[in-house]
């Protein structure tokens, strides 16, 4: 779809840097330029920053007091106080490093590419949402079920998901007779009921002093007073809705990642080397950042190489206006198309090419110094525009920094052979679902670690972090249990 609406801009949007589209009764002005998107939606927010309905998901903006998925919210007041909880927690977890949380995971996911590399896509997922549910509940475990009810969620918001998201007087039918209602309802229960579950589940735990820091006891604690939350059913959903949104988000970057790197084995070892350099040897953490500005290129070229959220997220018009002598009406939508943005050739020489110089090399319209803080990827337009820009992009970069930089100290990314022809298996540059959040169609490759050593490492790193959490949630549960005996005996 965004190669299409790409193709028009080139036929359509001339000067301007927007057209205008009519799909099934619905306006759309497809943005082209980075300077439109700023106008309307940065220097236009107040107006801008609503959100079109998602006609398969019931009352998807919130309009009926719903409060279940803040991306989705339309400007009201259900939005504005869970942005400023999201932000709050977001920001909180990562001036602490989010707890370890990121090591722990890109640990112990080197560790499944070492005994299971075929599975890489679902370990990638997987680490990503592990990540995702430690925050959250600080329960890892969670993982594959909140990675299903991510999947379920980003199919059904997606034009590409229920064909109700397209020819909408379908939605309409009555729900008895209703196969994409009836599924919907279904879905929209279970994770309602599970998010539910998650924070009784916390709240039980907080009784008998045995639950962990995590977003939920932060709310529990405190949240409700800080944030007028209305209670435990909205908490459930914003805190449920942090852990869907880190998930694919995060996860496509880093498929893209791996794509990037077999196919540019030069840049590959650059990195590889710079790592070397910069940590003497050890995995690098978040501390080394600043000197690893080669990994930081190659994270934000490949983003915006291969950009997983290409159309961009739209935002809904909430009055009338008049742009460069051009009427437009409210409720139209603005589709900010990030695809044109990251390959606007004047911005981006050589566009279509994996230039991650563009980012290092002074003379390059991007360059920025000093470079022990940029490339940064806050910032990208891929993270969208004004109000409702992205609130996990700290977030997506220190794991990305955090995994990219594990993988390429412990492993070569390369091509896997056939085995009977003994010819790389193709890994293809140009075919992904196409989902709102985009990720490439499963494919092979292989991970060699680097050497005996390096291995080995990896895997005394792994049995380091992993007997250390164990002593951790053990300590912590004996406290509680000291603490909560002892409170008995006093009573
Ligand atoms: C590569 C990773 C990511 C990309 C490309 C991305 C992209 C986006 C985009 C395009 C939007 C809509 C912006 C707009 O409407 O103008 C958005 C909103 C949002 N993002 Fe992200 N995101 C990423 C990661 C994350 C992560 C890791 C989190 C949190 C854990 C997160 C949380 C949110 C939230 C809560 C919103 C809704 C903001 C609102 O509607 O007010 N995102 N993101």
């Amino acid at each position: 779809m965004w190669l299409k609406f790409h193709e028009w801009a080139k036929q359509y949007s001339g000067v301007n840097g927007f057209y205008m589209v009519e799909i099934l009764g619905t306006s759309i002005l497809v943005v082209s330029d980075e300077a439109v998107a700023e106008e309307l939606m940065v220097k236009r927010a107040k107006y801008n920053s609503d959100r079109p309905e998602i006609r398969s998901i019931f009352d998807s903006k919130s309009t009926d007091g719903s409060m279940e998925y803040l991306p989705l919210m339309g400007k009201n007041q259900y939005w504005a106080r869970q942005r400023r909880l999201t932000h709050a927690y977001l920001t909180e977890a990562s001036n602490a490093h989010y707890y370890g949380a990121m090591y722990h995971e890109a640990k112990r996911w080197l560790v499944r590419l070492l005994e299971n590399p075929d599975d890489f896509q679902f370990s990638l997922e997987d680490m990503a949402s592990k990540v995702m549910c430690q925050l959250t509940w600080d329960d890892p475990s969670l993982s594959e079920y909140c990675t299903r009810s991510a999947w379920g969620l980003l199919t059904q918001m997606s034009p590409a998901g229920p064909i109700t998201n397209v020819l909408t007087p379908l939605w309409h039918i009555p729900e008895i007779i209703n196969p994409w209602k009836r599924a919907e309802r279904k879905r929209h229960d279970e994770q309602q009921e599970w998010w539910k579950e998650r924070l009784l589940h916390t709240r039980a735990k907080m009784m008998l002093g045995l639950q962990r820091p995590c977003f939920a006891r932060q709310y529990l604690e405190k949240g409700h007073k800080r944030s007028n939350i209305s209670g435990d059913y909205e908490a459930s959903c914003v805190i449920g809705m942090i852990a869907l949104v880190g998930i694919f988000t995060v996860a496509g970057p880093l498929s893209y990642w791996l794509v990037s790197m077999v196919h540019h084995p030069r840049w590959q070892a650059l990195v590889q080397k710079e790592i070397d350099d910069a940590c003497q040897g050890r995995m690098p953490t978040l501390e080394d950042a600043p000197r690893l500005p080669t990994l930081r290129a190659c994270i934000k070229e490949t983003m915006r190489w291969k950009p997983n959220v290409p159309t961009g997220v739209a935002h809904e018009m909430e009055a009338d206006d008049v742009y460069r002598g051009y009427f437009l009406a409210k409720g139209t939508r603005i589709l900010p198309l990030d695809w044109a943005f990251l390959r606007n050739p004047i911005k981006y020489p050589d566009p279509d090419n994996f230039r991650p110089e563009r980012w290092l090399e002074p003379g390059w319209p991007t360059y920025q110094e000093p470079l022990t803080q940029y490339p940064t990827i806050k910032g990208m337009t891929t993270f969208g525009w004004g109000q409702r820009q992205c609130l996990g992009q700290t977030l997506t970069q220190d794991e990305l920094i955090v995994a990219c930089g594990a993988l390429s100290w412990c492993f070569n990314l390369k091509p896997k052979k056939d085995l009977t022809t003994g010819l790389d298996l193709p890994v293809p540059l140009d075919k992904s679902n196409s989902l709102l959040i985009i990720k490439p169609d499963p494919f092979q490759m292989a991970f060699e670690p680097r050497s005996e050593a390096r291995k080995q490492e990896a895997l005394r790193e792994w049995a380091k972090s992993e007997a250390q959490d164990r002593r951790e949630r053990y300590e912590f549960a004996k406290q509680a249990t000291i603490m909560l005996e002892k409170s008995r005996a006093e009573i």
